[in-house]
């Protein structure tokens, strides 16, 4: 049987990853630096995820697998010598702690188990990021032969994620997921997926992934930094307030323009990678998750800050783009780190300073300018 290393046990680990290696018969495993989180799924010794289709819901529930916390007896060993597939299900900046915690068993799995392929996939919505993790895993593989072995028996791979995937929080049994588009997997692969649910091969993977995190994140996270300051949490509430719908769909429309005026794809193409069939039910998505870590969402290449530039670049005034970006500037939410790192900024350099550190702007643009405008107009 084919077995997969899911690492992240959170949402999308368990929600979208590990249900469609389960539906398709593989053998599940988990790897959390989360004690709480390994300690859930072991002591319940299964989760629960409910799955919002186009045409029903199915309420699946997961029992067979095994979960491993980093622990001191590296008990997650044979799950890394023996996977076929390795789905990275955490957020960027976790990367470089967990391949230099994974080292050791690749460094075994070259001398025990050298000709089995591996695919190592990357669920993240940040680009551009598989060199520096191909270099990570370099850094643990330091002869020529585990090298080799790296070379010719493992496929390091992004992907597009498009489904969204919530819970209370990481550690939580009760998952939600929606599940109306695939999972795009940059090609070649060296293990056959096809029999795998929702995962597709996808060439250009780069340029798709831009346009993803432009046309679905963009407007989504400005959906969560427009509802928290109306006082929401959830998402749900958010679209039921018809002035954060108005901004919604006009920086979905100027993203659109932005993307067709920048690139050479067309309407048709961007509502087919973009645009999610409705699910059945309603899947209940915390405007937290939507916004975790806005340093990241309003840096300069990212979801709002991104393409602002590329619609000026293209003589397009970006106006709800920048009211959105504004409202990231305003979200002060106390349990986000990263939130509370950019209110300090304000709060001790100003809100100009803070423009231009966090979207990698030049200080006389006349984004900045505009973004500073419209954030004193909330404040
Ligand atoms: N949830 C979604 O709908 C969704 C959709 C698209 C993309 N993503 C991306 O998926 C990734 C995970 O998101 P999530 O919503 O599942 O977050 P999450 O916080 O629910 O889960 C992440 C898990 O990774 C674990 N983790 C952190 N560092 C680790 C390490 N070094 N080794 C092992 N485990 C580690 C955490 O303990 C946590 O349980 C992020 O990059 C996110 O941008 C999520
Ligand atoms: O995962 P992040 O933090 O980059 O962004 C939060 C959400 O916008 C994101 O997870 C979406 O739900 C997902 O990308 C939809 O496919």
């Amino acid at each position: 049987m084919n077995n997969v290393l899911i690492v992240g046990a959170g949402r999308l680990g368990k929600g979208f990853m590990g249900e469609i290696f389960d539906n398709a018969g593989w053998n599940l495993s988990f790897l959390d630096n989360d004690d709480t989180v390994i300690k859930e799924l072991n002591n319940n010794g299964y989760y629960k995820v409910t799955v919002h289709r186009e045409d029903r819901i199915d309420n699946r529930i997961i029992s067979k697998y095994k979960a491993y916390s980093y622990d001191k007896d590296y008990s997650c060993e044979m799950a890394i010598i023996n996977a076929n597939v390795i789905a990275m299900t955490i957020y960027p900046e976790d990367f470089p702690e967990a391949i230099a915690y994974m080292g050791a068993a690749f460094r075994k799995r070259v001398e025990e188990n050298y000709a089995q392929n591996l695919d190592v996939i990357c669920l993240t919505n940040k680009n551009y990021l598989i060199p520096s993790f191909e270099k990570l895993f370099l850094n643990e593989l330091s002869t020529e032969k585990e090298r080799k072995w790296f070379r010719e028996h493992v496929a390091l791979r992004d992907t597009i994620v498009r489904r969204a995937t919530d819970s209370e929080s990481n550690s939580s049994i009760n998952v939600r997921s929606t599940a109306v588009l695939s999972l795009l997997v940059q090609s070649p692969l060296l293990n056959d997926l096809s029999s795998v649910e929702w995962i597709e091969p996808c060439d250009n993977v780069e340029l798709m992934k831009d346009l993803k995190v432009f046309t679905v994140n963009g407007p989504h996270v400005t959906a969560a930094f427009a509802g928290y300051l109306k006082g929401y949490t959830t998402l749900n509430e958010t679209v039921r307030d018809q002035e954060c719908v108005d901004l919604i769909n006009q920086v979905h429309d100027e993203i659109y323009e932005g993307i067709l005026r920048e690139y050479r794809v067309n309407k048709a193409d961007l509502d087919k990678l973009s645009i999610f069939p409705a699910a059945k039910g309603e899947l209940e998505d915390h405007i937290l998750r939507i916004a975790w870590d806005p340093i990241r969402k309003l840096s300069r290449n990212d979801r709002l800050t991104g393409i602002a530039c590329i619609c000026l670049k293209n003589d397009f005034y970006p106006k709800g783009i920048i009211k959105s970006i504004a409202n990231g500037f305003a979200y002060d939410n106390e349990q986000d780190p990263a939130a509370m790192e950019i209110q300090n900024c304000i709060k001790n350099e100003g809100i100009k300073t803070a423009i231009v550190k966090y979207c990698g702007l030049k200080e006389n643009s006349i984004l900045v300018e505009a973004i500073e405008n419209d954030y004193n107009k909330i404040k």
